[in-house]
């Protein structure tokens, strides 16, 4: 998500962080669930891709930078890492657009590599869509999608998911990683918002 332009900054500030309280709906997955589902994937991963020789995780920025750091710590193969910048939600909207858009590229070339694409929220489907259509053209020898959230109700278009952290119902969540007009990705647990506090 995008900052809100012209949003009055009532929560926003850094200090007042605890303030999201306030418009805390509830919490959906707790610090301790999900760093426990968290060591189960990358314990499956691990043993799927035991026999790789250039497994390469791809974290689709910004939303996936927590889950991916510390998925990575649960992977005992070795692996490299890349980054990729995708945008498709407009200005302070919750829903997307439909209009995907790359902001910055790999700098690897993934050509006969082992690719894990690493994301926080399959939404609509429409970014890995786009990320999954654009990097098969790049020729990698396989190409998975490890997500931490799948919110299915809301699919637009399918994407096959090889991993899947949780899945989870049709409501605006934010934390670990996920965004709130840009705030509070550095929560530890995944809470729901309660928009009509949160919008006033
Ligand atoms: O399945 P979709 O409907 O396409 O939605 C999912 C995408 O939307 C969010 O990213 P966003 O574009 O808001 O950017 P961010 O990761 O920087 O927060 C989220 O991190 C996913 O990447
Ligand atoms: O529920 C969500 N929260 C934050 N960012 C998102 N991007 C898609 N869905 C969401
Ligand atoms: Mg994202």
């Amino acid at each position: 998500m995008k900052p809100a332009a012209g949003r009055t900054m009532k929560f926003h500030g850094i200090d007042n962080m605890e303030d999201y309280h306030s418009f805390l709906k509830e919490i959906l997955v707790p610090e301790d669930k999900l760093q426990a589902r968290i060591a189960e994937l990358g314990k499956q991963i691990s043993h799927d891709y035991k026999d790789a020789q250039q497994l390469l995780l791809i974290c689709i920025l910004r939303g996936a930078v927590m889950f991916m750091t510390d998925l990575s710590r649960h992977i005992d193969v070795p692996h490299s890492m890349d980054f990729m910048a995708i945008s498709s939600y407009g200005a302070g909207n919750r829903n997307t657009s439909g209009m995907v858009r790359i902001t910055m590229d790999l700098n690897t070339n993934i050509c006969g590599r082992d690719v894990l694409i690493v994301e926080d929220i399959i939404d609509s489907g429409n970014t890995l869509a786009y990320v999954l259509r654009l990097l098969s053209t790049r020729k990698p020898k396989s190409l998975n999608i490890c997500t931490l959230l799948d919110k299915a109700e809301r699919r637009e278009v399918e994407v096959p998911i090889r991993y899947t952290g949780f899945t989870i119902p049709n409501k605006f969540v934010f934390g670990y990683g996920l965004d709130l007009d840009e705030y509070y990705r550095n929560l530890p647990f995944i809470g729901v918002v309660d928009l009509e506090r949160y919008e006033g």
